[in-house]
């Protein structure tokens, strides 16, 4: 059966849903898909399908970060659902580099925790500049004193958001009941309606950089009999058509792009800010990774040696308990690359959690790297610092 092609009618936003681990995100996505598929605007994905990504079941495939699409009556949106275990946090972190806005789920029966701070803290870092939060299970905090619970909670959120420069007093809090509005309950329904409103007027239309050299991180990469090597992300910059000659950097191949699609649905040209998989001719399956990059030839030279500004976070805020020093060499993820470096302080010799400190890093392998491009410092499956590249050396 033939497919549909993609058609651009409207302006294409990605977001995601983060949060702390069963504050219930996945159930939320799945709701705002329902109410959606009613209005006919999208279509229905239950919650089971968005917890098990099919490729995942599959084919074996690590995919941590399931991706819906749907529309509202102004904008088209892919929805990445954030899982939320700490363990995870290295998929929030490069999907988060591709988000233009996130909705934070806050249970208002339990508030803030750990798991929510630090995705607030990771947004910011990765460059997420604004959030909608999502006060989720407002069904089971209806009245009485438990209603005041719930105002407690929007005030801890609020203060958490501007302690970290999303200005807490003017962003859209939303009180939401994921489950209820699956099980379709009017009033919940239109919650999530208005949920998605505030998205629509809230997160502004990025500035999309469609006349820059194209460049996509390789988030996933698959062979399909017959056809070749498929890999997926989202375009961070620039526009790709079908029969442009492309760098596999990472893999160091150049290939030609013969195919290009969008959920499913052919397109003849890719922009920033898409959600495509593009199928490569002539690349081994084995030879391209996760973590590579996909560019326009000659536009990108990987260097393996950067200056930057780093956050060490605090033990509090789920960091190490003790300083780190020159010589330090945990894992960088950087956009969807996960890399060893050294770390060297210079002349500072210590950094104490909860300290911002410039340090001079020397990554294990060359890797795609640009002044201003945001990275997390993990180490024994935690994230213990977050920064930002400041110059190639
Ligand atoms: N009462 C109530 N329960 C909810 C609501 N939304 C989710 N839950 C319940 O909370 C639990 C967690 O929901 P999930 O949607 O799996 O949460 P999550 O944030 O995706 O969890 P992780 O992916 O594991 O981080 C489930 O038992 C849900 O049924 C809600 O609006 N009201
Ligand atoms: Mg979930």
């Amino acid at each position: 059966m033939p497919k549909t092609a993609y058609v651009r009618t409207k302006p294409h936003l990605n977001i995601g849903t983060m949060g702390h681990v069963d504050h219930g995100k996945t159930t939320l996505t799945a709701a705002i898909t329902k109410v959606l598929a009613e209005r006919g605007t999208g279509t229905f994905v239950p919650f089971d399908r968005i917890d098990r990504a099919p490729e995942e079941a599959a084919r074996g495939i690590t995919i941590n970060i399931a991706h819906v699409e749907y529309e509202t009556d102004t904008r088209h949106y892919a929805h990445v659902d954030m899982p939320g275990h700490a363990d995870y946090v290295k998929n929030m972190v490069t999907g988060a580099a591709q988000l233009d806005g996130a909705i934070l789920v806050v249970s208002a029966l339990d508030g803030i925790m750990p798991q929510t701070a630090e995705h607030v803290l990771l947004a910011r870092q990765v460059g997420v500049d604004h959030i909608v939060v999502a006060l989720n299970k407002a069904d089971a905090v209806d009245d009485g004193e438990d209603a005041v619970l719930s105002d407690l909670v929007e005030l801890e959120v609020r203060e958490l958001l501007s302690a970290n420069g999303y200005g807490g007093d003017t962003v859209p809090v939303v009180r939401v009941s994921g489950l209820k509005a699956l099980e379709g309950e009017p009033r919940w329904t239109e919650a999530i309606g208005a949920l998605l409103d505030a998205v629509d007027t809230y997160v502004p239309m990025p500035e999309r950089y469609v006349d820059a050299p194209f460049l996509l991180p390789v988030e996933n990469v698959l062979t399909i009999t017959g056809r070749g090597t498929v890999v997926t992300g989202a375009v961070e910059r620039g526009t790709v058509r079908v029969g442009d000659r492309v760098q596999l950097l990472g893999a160091e191949v150049e290939s030609v792009v013969t195919g290009l699609e969008t959920f499913g649905k052919p397109m003849d040209s890719a922009q920033a800010g898409d959600n495509v998989a593009l199928l490569l001719r002539g690349v081994p399956g084995d030879a391209v990774r996760r973590g590579h990059v996909v560019a326009e030839p000659g536009s990108v030279t990987p260097s393996r040696r950067f200056t930057a500004q780093v956050y060490v976070l605090s033990t509090r805020e789920g960091g190490r308990s003790t300083p780190i020093t020159t010589g330090y060499r945990p894992q960088f993820y950087i956009r969807t690359a996960d890399v060893v470096g050294d770390v060297d302080l210079g002349e500072l010799a210590v950094a104490r959690p909860g300290d911002t400190v410039t340090m001079t890093v020397e990554l294990g392998r060359d890797t795609p790297l640009e002044p201003g491009l945001g990275f997390a410092i993990r180490e024994g499956g935690r994230t213990v610092g977050a920064g930002t590249v400041a110059a190639l050396l």
